[in-house]
């Protein structure tokens, strides 16, 4: 399935085809923010389970290549992107919530807190050995009434979000606090990413007259 994105001219042009295996609306919004054409394939990859014992940096990097693996063993002549988010607390991995009551149980956990947000990233290129990496945000919460928590998860927002909230979205009433990077909270390590892909020459800075 691609996906056609509309581009407006930004700050970069693609070098070469590039893939994003994703379909996560918030990774594809900051792809496009950079102006590259490029197309959304889904992967077919499941989400794994952590292994005992396995950090959740391992653990999202290890997602991360499963994701663009999979689309990169059905387009190798791509540039394929692949990224996994999870939400860490006491040691505990935290997804995408189970229902309802899982997403109360997880935020319960989270407000009052400070908790660290990992997005594992890897990029499967034709010509270069694929990279990946990980990079983390602390992300602080007040202290919240279970009423409001009870009325964050009836808006449905956190169904789809590891640890059940969106910085992006509603949920940035919960957050009184980051150290890090902002887009790695929202889904994907921008600044590192950009880095990558001009290393590897799969982007680079849009001339001038274009
Ligand atoms: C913590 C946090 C997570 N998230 C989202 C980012 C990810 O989309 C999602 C975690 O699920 P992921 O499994 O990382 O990704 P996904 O299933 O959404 O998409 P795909 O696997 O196709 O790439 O949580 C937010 O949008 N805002 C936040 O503040």
């Amino acid at each position: 399935m691609n996906i056609e994105p509309i581009i407006e001219p930004g700050p970069f042009e693609a070098v070469q085809r590039i893939i994003l295996a994703s379909g996560s609306p918030r990774r594809r919004e900051m792809l496009e923010s950079l102006g590259l054409e490029f197309d959304i394939i889904p992967s077919p990859a499941g989400e794994p389970s952590p292994e005992p014992g396995e950090s959740p940096d391992d653990y999202a990097q290890r997602a991360a290549v499963a994701k663009a693996e999979a689309v990169f063993e059905l387009h190798p002549d791509a540039v394929v992107i692949g990224s996994d988010t999870v939400v860490t607390l006491d040691g505990d991995i935290m997804g995408k919530p189970e229902g309802p009551n899982d997403a109360l149980l997880m935020l319960s956990r989270l407000v009052g807190n400070t908790h660290r947000v990992v997005s594992g990233c890897a990029i499967f290129h034709p010509h270069a050995a694929p990279v990946a990496f990980s990079v983390s945000t602390d992300v602080s919460m007040g202290p919240q009434p279970l009423e409001v928590l009870f009325a964050y998860v009836a808006t449905g927002e956190p169904m789809d979000k590891a640890g059940s909230y969106a910085i992006q979205g509603r949920g940035g009433f919960l957050v009184q606090s980051i150290s890090g990077s902002y887009n790695n909270v929202v889904g994907m390590p921008l600044a590192r990413l950009v880095d990558v892909l001009q290393d590897i020459r799969a982007i680079r800075p849009r001339p001038m007259d274009r």
